[in-house]
């Protein structure tokens, strides 16, 4: 039998379990949510006024207000020094805050040491799951936004989420603020509950709980941590139910599910239910419902026939660079690697609405190059300029804005999300943030999702893909994954296009259909880089061409002039290429 203590446990472990989701779904693993929690129950508990003379609501409400402010302060503290932590640094890091916030509460003594304090218990099983319905539906209603998509993104993968244009420190700071807040909200909720608290209630062990109710639930998907909550709580009462008194059977079984969900069901008990996580793309002739992935809650996803009605492209089309105008240029780049000398002063130019080719043998600096033009990679040695920009100083979310959209040569997507909402991370420079509007269901939110589904769905009809839209971007084959990330480049709207070696995978027919889109983007006044091992697509497409071999170019010019290079033919010799 549930007690109304039973009930409200289960909530509020649903809502720090949350408060873990936060920040996984953003690929950032905190352990830091207990010092939050600790520090807005002390808090809350200290400032809120009494209920016997405020009444229960009143003090429940400041006591809310100022539990989830001390844990958005903390966070943003915490966050800044930290951001640029990753993975195990980052989880140290934080468990270090959280073992620092209570040591300091076991000593202090308006905190009552490790005796504790005595706080009302004002919180009820209403008032606790209500709380936990406005966190779960918080969290439900930012997955399909642009900022829900582009956390997802820096989950799947970070660097390329940073050439699509995503500020990822801005992104992983405001995930981890909303982690604080919502453990805040959590500490202020426990410190009304239980009566009394003390330190030891948010000590180690109960951050490891917090992340296996995250995990264990599933930390991509919204419901996750209330399922992760409930079934751990539950646990036990199930226990008491059946006679058996073993308080080690709760953490044992947490540790064993954290092991087999990590190994056997990384999506959590969530992926036990079929619910889509993704738009629906846009127009006929599309596959939804491909892969069984593309039924989802999403208002936003238009259906066959409204689609044609919507603009073909989203709210902030770009400034078109001007035809012939220079669009980026390289002088005298070098790049050292310790004793590799990558590129040896380099100089290249492109203009608007030219195809460049960049050819070489394996090694030869083309990556390189295109690292310096997207800001990936500062040069030794030269200038570059790239749409105005400096790309050795600028960060590359911003290289991105200014219109440089790039493919990577071992394909970046984002694996677990769908080719639709890869190619709409794509588009996050381009389109309007949701969030906000969505929370209130504001008819402008769901028009913005549907111009961007539509705009998304465009680009990957042109490159023939849009029969996968529902699928998993990881599932796909090398040459589809390439088409996708060329998809995602073309729904930045970008000025200058880099696709490296974007043939890699592709059969001949592919090949020859990459070839006519490359120069129908040209045509579109898209400025293309070029690099590829198949030179007949080389040759084919590109208005000029330049050769590198060592790090130096060796030749440069109309392909004609280039093929028949001497330096060229030597340097491709015993190759059939050339
Ligand atoms: N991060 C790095 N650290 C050390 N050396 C590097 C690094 N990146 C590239 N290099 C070296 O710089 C040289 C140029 O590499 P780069 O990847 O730019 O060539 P590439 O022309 O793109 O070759 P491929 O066609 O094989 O990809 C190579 O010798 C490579 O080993």
């Amino acid at each position: 039998m549930l007690t109304d203590s039973t009930l409200v446990f289960v909530a509020l472990a649903g809502i720090f379990a949350f408060s873990f989701y936060a920040v996984l779904v953003a690929g950032q693993l905190s352990l830091g949510q207990a010092g939050f929690a600790a520090l807005a129950a002390y808090a809350s508990a200290v400032l809120a006024p009494d209920p016997g003379e405020a009444g229960d609501a009143v003090t429940l409400a400041v006591a809310l207000a100022i539990g989830v402010g001390v844990g958005v302060v903390a966070a943003v503290l915490l966050g800044l020094p930290t951001m640029r932590l990753r993975g195990v640094f980052l989880a140290i890091a934080t468990l270090g805050f959280a073992e620092a916030v209570r040591i300091l509460l076991v000593n202090a003594e308006w905190t009552g040491g490790a005796q504790g304090m005595s706080v009302p218990k004002v919180v009820t099983p209403g008032i606790a799951w209500a709380l936990l319905a406005l966190v779960a539906y918080l969290f439900w209603r930012q997955g399909p936004t642009r900022y829900g998509r582009a956390l997802a993104a820096i989950r799947e993968d970070e660097l390329a989420a940073r050439t699509t244009g995503i500020d990822v420190g801005a992104h992983r700071l405001a995930a981890f603020v909303t982690a604080g807040g919502t453990a805040g909200a959590y500490g202020a909720l426990t410190a009304f509950t239980m009566r009394f608290i003390d330190p030891g209630l948010f000590d180690f062990a109960s951050a490891i709980d917090g992340l296996v109710m995250a995990v264990v639930g599933g930390s991509t998907v919204w419901f996750g941590p209330v399922l992760g909550g409930a079934f751990l709580t539950l646990v036990p009462e199930i226990q008491r139910a059946a006679g058996l008194e073993a308080g080690w059977i709760r953490p044992f079984l947490a540790s064993l599910l954290l092991l087999a969900v990590i190994l056997f069901r990384p999506g959590g008990l969530a992926s036990f239910f079929p619910v889509g996580r993704g738009p629906r793309p846009a127009g006929r002739g599309t596959a939804r419902g491909a892969g069984g992935d593309a039924a989802d809650d999403d208002p936003g996803a238009p259906g066959a026939s409204g689609a044609a009605t919507e603009p073909a492209h989203p709210h902030r089309r770009r400034a078109r660079v001007a035809a012939g105008d220079v669009v980026a240029r390289l002088t005298g780049i070098s790049k050292d690697y310790g004793g590799v000398h990558a590129l040896r002063g380099v100089d290249l130019q492109l203009r608007a609405g030219e195809v460049v080719g960049l050819i070489g043998p394996n090694g030869a600096g083309k990556t390189t190059c295109v690292n310096i033009l997207s800001g990936l990679v500062p040069p030794s040695d030269g200038t570059a300029e790239v749409l105005g920009l400096d790309p050795a100083r600028t960060p590359v979310h911003r290289v991105a804005a200014a219109g440089v959209a790039r493919t990577f040569q071992h394909a970046k997507l984002f694996g677990r999300l769908s080719v639709l909402d890869n190619v709409l991370a794509g588009a996050h420079l381009v389109t309007r943030g949701t969030f906000l509007r969505r929370l209130l269901w504001l008819p402008s939110a769901r028009r913005d999702e549907r111009a961007a589904v539509v705009h998304a769905t465009a680009c990957l009809e042109r490159v023939g893909i849009a029969d996968k839209a529902g699928l998993a971007a990881g599932e796909l084959s090398y040459g589809d994954q390439r088409r996708v990330e060329i998809a995602r480049a073309l729904a930045a709207d970008p000025a200058l296009v880099i696709l490296d070696e974007p043939a890699a995978g592709m059969n001949r027919v592919e090949a020859a259909a990459l070839g006519e889109l490359i120069t129908s983007l040209a045509a579109d006044g898209l400025t293309i880089l070029l690099i590829e091992h198949d030179v007949g697509l080389v040759m084919r497409t590109c208005d000029r061409v330049t050769v590198l071999d060592f790090g130096a170019v060796i030749a440069s010019g109309e392909p004609a002039h280039v093929r028949d290079h001497p330096d060229v033919v030597a340097a491709y010799l015993g190759t059939e290429a050339v």
